[in-house]
Parts: structure tokens; sequence; C-alpha cells
């Protein structure tokens, strides 16, 4: 991309350019026009594909994200793998790396890997030729500031770093909507200090030129990165809270959808993250809950520790459930029968599967030795292979090809499969012609429902205009039933015959 010479008041720059530091850097740059905005990442091909005409959809699905990109690209926005560039050039550099779950040595399995991160603020150290402002735009571990001023000072320039923590609230498949009204930005310094204070009001200044005032928070650095981890424990806390009387709504004929409704009219409850599914999935719920679990084992707040764990083996405990359930009621053996999976990614309008309930369901199920079809309109057979492999879901000695296949559309998966699993909630999938697909299958015929979409209800009461989601399945349950398919909701009174397997031995 060819750079045009524009005098620019200031320049921010942002390491990695990821699912968080593309879009957001997009939004920075669309709506402050006289700031250069510079993304590097250390991926070349990654960097190519935001260069590239078209964003390729399977790297970058994210509604709205492609005419930001365009509106702004060679104008004001830059992407780059020559990260030395960025950071010299930039006043301030947002840090946007992947911080994943650690793999190896202590905290295994549990705390954030922080190795993405210092690595990027030894490059910062290393290569800057000014003092710096730099934001933590990642998730991290709170009081990671301290450590990472430490490593940013470590250099013999006398080199001033000041760290602020700006984490991000973004949700993928609504992110650039996120993005520009979001309900709160959080911005975490040394406000105690002068030099803190101006690189807050820096910040500040940034997201005023589209976030009201009101909504822009300054705290300091260890409530900010303390509250994104609060934020997505909190979130995930109610998806189990809501799973987990799926459960029991199942068994005692109580619908999931009428309970979600009548607490969720409930102000102090609210009406939103009340939908039961499969289990939830993506990069940040898990990870994050995860690390919060293990900084308090880690300063010995047991009690705390364990009330958060249940959060997630509540999730691991709904997909394990709905797995168990589609052998059951098939019954008790899914061995030879294809079955069709619609959907991989971790929820609509989004091509990310990182740690998506499907791949959890898929295993077991090929571990009970089924065949599984697969169809998503945004995941490419290349990424279903990766995650097959990263989550070792395929049986040792078993070949991807003789027990999955990857399939162009919903039709062809489900022709001749014994039954048909709904792992995301993708728009196309209630408008299927379920007719066609119940003729073509083998009988009978089952379907599982694991997802919750929602439809926007306007109602009136008293005299406020109230907004609430009243939730249902993604399909038409009842009528999927009079076509003749044995239908399974997540948190519907279960159907005589299921409740029938669930007490036959194996
Ligand atoms: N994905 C989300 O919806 C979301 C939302 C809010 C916050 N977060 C947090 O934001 C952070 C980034 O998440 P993501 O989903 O964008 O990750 P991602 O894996 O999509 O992107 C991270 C990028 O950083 C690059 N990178 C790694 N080390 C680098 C280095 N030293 N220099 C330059 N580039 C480097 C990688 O090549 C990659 O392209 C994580 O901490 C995550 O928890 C994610
Ligand atoms: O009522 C609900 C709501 C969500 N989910 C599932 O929960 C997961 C996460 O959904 P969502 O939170 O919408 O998507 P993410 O992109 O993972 O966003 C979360 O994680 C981000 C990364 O930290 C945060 O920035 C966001 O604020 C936070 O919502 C998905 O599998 C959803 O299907 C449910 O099952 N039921």
């Amino acid at each position: 991309m060819t750079e045009q010479k524009f005098d620019f008041e200031y320049t921010v720059a942002c390491l990695g350019a990821g699912y968080v530091g593309g879009p957001t850097m997009a939004m920075v740059a669309l709506k402050c026009p006289e700031v250069k905005v510079i993304v590097a990442d250390i991926n070349e091909k990654q960097i190519s594909a935001w260069n590239s005409d078209k964003l390729p959809m399977y790297v970058f699905y994210e509604p709205g994200l492609e005419e930001v990109v365009k509106a702004c690209r060679g104008r004001n926005l830059f992407f780059t793998a020559d990260c030395d560039k960025a950071v010299i050039e930039a006043d301030m550099i947002f840090v946007s790396v992947n911080t994943p779950t650690k793999k190896y040595g202590a905290g295994a399995g549990k705390a954030a890997d922080l190795k993405n991160w210092e690595l990027a603020a030894r490059h910062i150290s290393r290569v800057a030729n000014g003092d710096k402002i730099v934001v933590e735009k990642s998730t991290l571990p709170v009081r990671t500031a301290h450590s990472m001023s430490r490593v940013l000072h470590a250099n013999d320039r006398k080199l001033h770093f000041e760290v602020l923590s700006n984490p991000e609230f973004l949700a993928e498949g609504t992110a650039m909507k996120d993005l520009a009204k979001p309900d709160r930005v959080l911005i975490g310094g040394n406000n105690k200090e002068k030099a803190g204070k101006n690189a807050i009001d820096r910040l500040v200044w940034i997201y005023e030129h589209w976030v009201p005032k009101e909504r822009i928070l300054t705290t300091n650095l260890w409530s900010s990165e303390l509250s994104k981890l609060v934020a997505n424990a909190f979130l995930a806390q109610r998806v189990s809270s809501i799973n987990s009387i799926s459960a029991l709504c199942e068994q005692t004929g109580a619908d999931i959808d009428e309970v979600a409704k009548s607490i969720g009219m409930d102000q102090r409850i609210g009406n939103r993250f009340l939908q039961a599914s499969v289990g939830f999935g993506g990069s940040c719920f898990q990870k994050d809950i995860l690390n919060l679990v293990y900084i308090c084992e880690s300063i010995g707040l047991k009690e705390v520790a364990e009330y958060w764990q249940q959060v997630v083996s509540m999730n691991d405990w709904q997909k394990c459930r709905f797995a168990q359930r589609m052998v059951k009621s098939m019954f008790n053996t899914v061995a030879d029968k294809r079955i069709a999976m619609l959907g991989f990614a971790f929820k609509k309008d989004t091509g990310d599967t990182r740690e998506t309930a499907a791949v959890y369901v898929a295993k077991h199920l090929l571990d009970e030795r089924a065949k599984i079809a697969i169809y998503d309109p945004r995941v490419s057979e290349a990424q279903i292979k990766m995650d097959f492999d990263y989550y070792e879901a395929l049986p040792k000695d078993e070949k991807f090809s003789s027990r999955i296949d990857i399939c162009k559309d919903a039709y062809g998966a489900c022709k001749g499969s014994h039954a048909i699993c709904v792992m995301t909630e993708w728009d196309e999938f209630k408008d299927l012609n379920y007719q066609k697909i119940y003729d073509s299958m083998a009988k009978p015929a089952f379907i599982f429902d694991g997802r919750y979409d929602f439809v926007l209800v306007v109602g009136f009461f008293y005299c406020l205009n109230l907004v609430f989601f009243l939730d249902r399945n993604i399909l038409n349950l009842e009528g999927l039933k009079k076509i003749g398919f044995e239908v399974y909701g997540i948190g519907k009174p279960m159907p005589e015959s299921l409740k029938m397997d669930e007490t036959s031995v194996i």
C-alpha cells in the first residue's frame, strides 16, 4: 500500500493485527482522520490479507469491517509487517497480541501466556527512539502493567514509557457496532503522577472523537485490568447459570424460553445473555475465567477460585450433556451413523472457531465412532481440519477424510444422515426446506438444536416503552415435529420417548 504524504497531528500504532487490533484500529482511523494509524504484525500473511482488495472472509468475517477498512486504508490507516518502523513512528502504541491460556510449565491450563506480550514490550523497548505511551489492549492478568513497565524501562537510553490499560469489550460478529457505540471505554493509568495523567488525557482525546465523555471511564491501572476479566466472568456466568437451568427444564416440563423471559423482565436481572445453548465458546470466556481462577489460587483465595471455576465446569458439562443426549436418543449408538453438523463457528456472524462447542461435540461423537458431515457458511475446510488437529478431536489412527465430510451446503450435509445437530445460530438455518431435508435422511430422523436465536419484541408496560428479547430455539421445533422429526431442543421439556431412553442402561 503506497503511503500518501499528509501532515498528521498524532500517530498511533498497534502491534497485533488480529480480531481486536484490526477492527479497533480501523475504527480509530475512521473517527480520527487527523490521526495516522499503523497496524503492525509479525505475521506477514496476516498483513497481506489486511492489504488485499477483498478481505478474505475466512480470516476476518465481521459485518461492516470491510467498508471501514476500504474507506481509511491508504488515507490514515496502514497495515505493515515492519514492526520496527511502526514503533519508531508512533507516539502511542497499542499492544493487541494474543494472550492464550498457558500450555506449559507453572499454571499450565489456567494462567495467561504472556510470552507474546513480553516480546512486544521488549521489541518496543529495543527500537523506540523516544518516549512512548504503551497501551494494553490485550486482556491481561491484573498487575501486568507493573511487569511490563519494568521490561519497557530495561533500556539504557533513559526513555520513558507510560503504560495504560484500555481493555477491549467488543464481541465478535458485532465488533463494528460495539466499537462505534461502546457501552463504555475503560482507561486505567497511573492517575497519581503527571506523566500518567497526561497519557490518560491523550487516550481520552482519541476516544472523545466519537464516544460521549460520560461513557469514558478512567480508573487506576489495576481496576481497569481486573474489570476486563470480571466482565467476561460475569457474562459467562449468566450463560452457565441459564444452561444449568436448561437441564432442569428438560426433566421437569418447564420451558427455558418461559423461564428466561420471566426472570429477564425483572429489571434487576435484565434480559440479555440468558440464551441457553450447547455451551459458550470463543477465544475469551474460558481463557479469562481460568486466568481469574489462577490469580485467585495464586494469592490463596481458594473459595473464590472454586466459585469461578464452576462456571467453566458447568460449560464443559453442558457440551458433554448435549453430545450424550444425542447418543442416548439414537438408541445408544451412533457408530457409523452419519451426523450432520450445521455450523462450526462459536457463534453466528463470525468465522472464528476458537473454543467452539462444535469441536467438543464432534470429539464426543467421533469417540462413539460416528461419521460427521459439517457445513458452516463462513468456516473453511482448512480451518476445520486445523481445529480437529489442535483439539485432538479425531481418535488416533483415524484419517480426517474417512470420518469427516465437509459440505458445501446444509442439504448436502443432511443427505443420508441419521441426525442433525445445530451448533451455530446462522440465520440461513431458519429458512431451510426441512421437508426436503427430512425426505433425504435415514429414519427415524433426529434433530438436536443446540442454539437459541432471538426476535426483538417491543412491548408496552404501563407507560414505559419496554424492549425485550423473546428467546426461542433457532429452529421452529413444533413445525419440525409435524414433518416427522424426533426433536430435542435445549431446555425444552423432553419427549416421553427420550425420557425412557434416559433411564436405559448403555
Ligand atoms: N477476539 C475478541 O473478540 C477479543 C475481544 C476483546 C479482547 N480480546 C483480547 O485481545 C487480545 C488479542 O486477541 P485477538 O482475538 O485479536 O487475537 P488474534 O490471535 O486474532 O491476534 C493477535 C495477533 O497478534 C500478533 N502478534 C503476536 N505477537 C506479536 C508481536 N510480538 N508483535 C506483533 N504482532 C504480534 C499475531 O500474529 C496475531 O495476528 C487477547 O488478549 C484477547 O484476549 C479479544
Ligand atoms: O445468552 C447467551 C450469550 C452468549 N452465548 C454464547 O457465549 C459465547 C460468547 O458470546 P459473545 O459474548 O457474544 O461473544 P464474544 O465475541 O466471545 O465476546 C465476549 O468476549 C469478548 C472477548 O473478551 C468480550 O470483549 C465481549 O465483551 C464478550 O461478550 C458464544 O459461544 C455464544 O454463543 C450463549 O450461549 N448465550
